[in-house]
């Protein structure tokens, strides 16, 4: 595999380097690289395909005809640029680029949660070579140390190995869950990478307690994280572990215990979620009065915030006020970052207040998880294909996640029909994919990745084959005038885009709107979008067709076309002849043309 990488020059080696001209590299183990200078201005940056191996080399010799250049080695090679002169993208998409040309970019993103499967920086590289966008780390499991890990290490990878991945902290929330296990891990535990688990058997009985227990814990016992669910189960309820992996029948209430029949064999799993039914509907009295954010939930907040995450996934959201009072807590407390807050659907409470939700938030989770344990199986299916529709009219990313390829977790392929799960979320066009159990504790974390990544290729490309951009209302959802401009700008340039087949939307964009409306029309080109920081380029890595490279720019848009046209050019990403349409913040205009 071919990567790419910037490599800077000290300034009094500019004039060494002149444009246009071939250049060769020789790196400490003797490898030769292609060269080839760009431009020149203040500080030179060339692009360089060079060898995985030894594109990460920093000790290079520039020679020219053979013969090294004079002055010193030219300065160590940085994967990351941040100067006026260069252009950032993530390397996976750069080669993809390279290799397939513009209409085989994937356009669906896609989600890992991490987890004791793939949180060595070995593993994380895998995936992000693998194509994950985002690395989610779910604040139910694990330390706060643990977690501050996987941050560093996927930052050390963006850093120096040019990926762009974004990270997302999920809170626990306060619904009802088990506590840990304990006891000796058997050995599909093992497998699992998990330090316990429990198999139950039909027709044992089992105490659930709210009691603290010092260890060891009686046996055939679990503990419950919520103090009032001895009162709020009766004799008679119907207890699902994890949605119903397991079920029980309440028996007998004994104070802070509760003794539960198994009727429903299987796994148990730590901090797995419980739910108790009546009369075949979930009971929701008193825990619905939990807070959506607990305590413990704010202080994974606060250390979220401080880490810089880039999203914040809020576990059953009930209603839009506490993703309103979320924002404003962020905006007080990290001025200059702005962290997206996700939705995750998965009560009854989130459906019947959807479209408020939504629109609060900066994008949603289809949580099927939990959402099945919450309404019946059979109404997800048209849950989910509700809550992305209505994602993508308010103009919010929406994720579809949860067993999507659950059976991988223990086996190297998919079923079927996962596939044509995955296939069906795809078709819907939500922005993203996500694995959970799959990447954080299965065997075959970057396998689930390739089959999601090759199922959207494929499902896209067919999409698009059969011509079925889907002429899905969109309605005016600006509040001002400007707004509702910028709107129909990108409305009427995605429309154009299709027409004429370009290959490529150009957006230029400070705060990433722009890019976003764009992504609402799925076009059925890939849209570039150009934006001036890292972390709005971060975040627009969960959208739906949005390739998002860091420049910086001005308002000139012909400079900005020009620029931009001769630094992708030296990389390959584009070429004479290509047609390109471009949009942007500042001028509320639509260009159409070749790239000269
Ligand atoms: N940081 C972690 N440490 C240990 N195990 C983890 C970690 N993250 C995830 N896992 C394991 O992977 C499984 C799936 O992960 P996921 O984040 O989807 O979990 P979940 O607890 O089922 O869901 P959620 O809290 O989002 O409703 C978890 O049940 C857990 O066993
Ligand atoms: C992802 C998640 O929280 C769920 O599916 O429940
Ligand atoms: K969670
Ligand atoms: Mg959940």
């Amino acid at each position: 595999m071919s990567q790419s990488l910037q490599l800077f020059t000290p300034s009094s080696n500019i004039t060494l380097l002149k444009p246009n001209n071939n250049y060769a590299l020789l790196t400490a183990s003797s490898r030769r690289l292609q060269v080839t200078t760009t431009t020149t201005t203040k500080q030179l940056s060339v692009a360089i395909r060079a060898s995985a191996s030894s594109s990460s080399d920093p000790k290079v010799l520039l020679t020219h005809n053979g013969t090294p250049e004079a002055g010193p080695h030219v300065a160590k090679s940085q994967l990351v640029s941040s100067d006026s002169s260069s252009i950032d993208v993530d390397s996976v998409t750069e080669v993809e680029l390279k290799e397939n040309g513009f209409r085989s970019t994937r356009r669906t993103k896609l989600v890992c949660t991490i987890g004791p499967a793939s949180c060595g920086s070995e593993q994380l590289e895998t995936l992000a070579g693998g194509g994950m966008n985002v690395a989610r780390i779910n604040m139910c499991h694990g330390t706060r140390e643990w977690h501050k890990q996987v941050i560093e290490r996927v930052r050390r990878l963006n850093e120096e190995k040019g990926y762009a991945v974004a990270i997302m902290m999920d809170t626990e929330g306060s619904e009802i869950h088990m506590g840990d296990l304990g006891g000796a891990p058997s050995a599909k535990a093992e497998i699992l990478g998990l330090n316990s688990e429990f198999t139950i058997q039909d027709g044992e009985i089992w105490t659930f307690s709210v009691r603290a227990f010092d260890a060891p814990r009686p046996e055939r016992t679990i503990n419950v994280n919520y103090d009032g669910f001895a009162e709020d189960v009766r004799v008679g309820d119907e207890l699902l572990v994890d949605g119903g992996m397991v079920r029980f029948d309440v028996i007998e209430k004994i104070g802070p215990d509760v003794k539960c029949r198994c009727t429903d064999p299987g796994l148990m799993l730590p901090r797995a979620n419980l739910t108790f039914w009546r009369d075949g509907s979930l009971v929701r009295e008193r825990n619905a009065m939990l807070p959506t954010i607990s305590s413990k939930d704010w202080l994974d907040i606060d250390f979220g915030i401080a880490e810089g995450v880039d999203f914040i996934a809020i576990s059953f959201v009930k209603s839009a006020e506490v993703i309103n009072h979320l924002k404003s807590y962020i905006a007080a407390r990290s001025r200059d970052s702005d962290i997206a807050v996700i939705a995750k659907i998965e009560s009854i409470d989130s459906l019947k207040n959807l479209e408020e939700i939504i629109q609060a938030s900066d994008g949603a989770m289809v949580a099927r998880g939990d959402l099945g344990a919450q309404i019946p199986l059979e109404q997800v299916p048209s849950a989910q294909q509700r809550i992305v529709q209505v994602c993508r009219q308010l103009n919010k990313p929406v994720i579809v996640a949860s067993q999507l390829l659950e059976s991988m977790i223990e086996y190297p392929t998919p079923t079927r029909a996962e596939v044509a799960d995955v296939s069906e979320a795809v078709r819907q066009r939500a922005d993203a994919l996500m694995l959970s159990g799959e990447s954080a504790m299965g065997q075959f974390p970057d396998k689930a990745l390739t089959v999601l990544r090759s199922v959207s290729l494929r499902i896209e490309k067919w999409w698009r084959e059969e011509k079925r951009h889907e002429a899905m209302e969109l309605p005016d959802i600006g509040s001002s005038f400007a707004d509702s401009i910028s709107e129909e700008i990108c409305i009427s340039a995605a429309k154009m885009a299709n027409n004429l087949e370009v290959d490529a939307i150009f957006v230029y964009t400070k705060t990433g709107h722009m890019a976003s409306l764009l992504s609402r029309c799925r076009p059925d080109c890939p849209i570039f979008a150009f934006t001036t920081t890292t972390s709005v380029r971060r975040r627009l890595n969960l959208q739906w067709g949005l390739i998002p490279f860091r420049l910086s720019f001005s308002d000139d848009m012909e400079y900005n076309l020009n620029k931009t046209f001769s630094l992708l050019k030296a990389r390959g990403m584009i070429k004479s002849g290509d047609l390109v349409i471009a949009v942007s913040d500042m001028l509320q205009s639509i260009q159409v043309m070749n790239v000269p």
